[in-house]
């Protein structure tokens, strides 16, 4: 994705409903999601186009409360782009897109600014006298409660990908919009961010679309997986390996599991990728 001026992007709306451009469509049905659960996002016939090439072709969809759906796709194939439409960082899309109650984005690099400290990196936006009690919280929720007043160049990839986990969570999303966030880690600490993202979703409930290229990580974590293939979304897999999250009373999914790599293997033929 092309960097943009950093600019708040946690902060996120509260019952944001627009139309991208032109007159507001009525969202009515058709989008894709699970039946009869409240949609935290939706977005209908979203269209995006760079210099006269169709890019989105008519983008439909919609995230339940607490879902988390990944949104898969080879190279190019506007994974990205979509999503910053539903950020609503996106003035040139056009179609509608709903958001209800708050969003925050956790982009590929983690965006803090470096001339302040994580703890001010975390507050940034937030008012109120509970302020430093709410960023307390969520550096401790990410690990890094000893780390409020370093400065970001102190930290490593993984700590500072951990800050900006931080700073979205503080907000209290309903939903959190994930641009490849462990895209940039290591493979150890990209498990490692997998299970902290894991354990907050359990905590916390929020919603999320995860943005991936990384078929086992949308296996992972997903509960839905969204192929977005010409401009459109060209097939929906309903996850159905056991919870993403921690629970006690039912396995958590695993690559072991037969089905898992049946799925995998399903999805790589998808996306074009030859076993080996
Ligand atoms: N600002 C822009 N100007 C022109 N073309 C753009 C712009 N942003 C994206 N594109 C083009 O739109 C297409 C989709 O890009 P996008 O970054 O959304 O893909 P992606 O699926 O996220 O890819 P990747 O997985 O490689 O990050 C690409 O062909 C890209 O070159």
């Amino acid at each position: 994705m092309a960097t943009r001026p950093a600019r708040d992007l946690t902060g996120g709306a509260d019952d944001a409903a627009r139309a991208v451009t032109g007159p507001h469509d009525a969202v009515t049905g058709g989008t894709t999601g699970p039946a009869g659960a409240a949609a935290v996002l939706t977005a209908r016939a979203v269209r995006r186009a760079f210099d006269g090439r169709p890019v989105l072709a008519g983008i439909d969809l919609a995230i339940a409360a607490g879902e988390v759906v990944a949104l898969l796709g080879g190279s190019g194939s506007g994974k990205s782009t979509l999503l910053r439409i539903l950020a609503g960082l996106d003035a040139d899309a056009t179609g509608e897109t709903r958001v209800r109650g708050t969003a925050a984005v956790v982009f590929q690099e983690h965006r803090l600014l470096p001339w302040k400290r994580v703890g001010d990196n975390v507050a940034l936006g937030l008012t109120g006298p509970d302020v430093r009690a709410r960023v307390d919280r969520a550096l401790t929720e990410v690990g890094l409660a000893d780390r409020r007043r370093a400065w970001p160049a102190e930290l490593s990839g993984g700590q500072a990908q951990r800050v900006a986990v931080a700073r979205a969570l503080v907000r209290e999303p309903d939903l959190l919009l994930l641009d490849e966030p462990f895209g940039a880690l290591d493979a150890l600490t990209r498990l490692r961010m997998q299970s902290l993202l894991r354990r907050l979703r359990a905590e916390h409930g929020f919603a999320a679309l995860l943005v991936t290229h990384d078929v086992e990580e949308a296996l992972l974590l997903a509960d839905r997986i969204l192929l977005l293939d010409g401009g459109v979304i060209a097939e929906e897999i309903v996850v159905d390996l056991g919870p993403a999250g921690h629970a006690a009373d039912r396995p958590a999914r695993s690559p072991e599991q037969p089905a898992f790599g049946a799925l995998r293997r399903r999805l790589l033929d998808r996306l074009g990728v030859p076993a080996v």
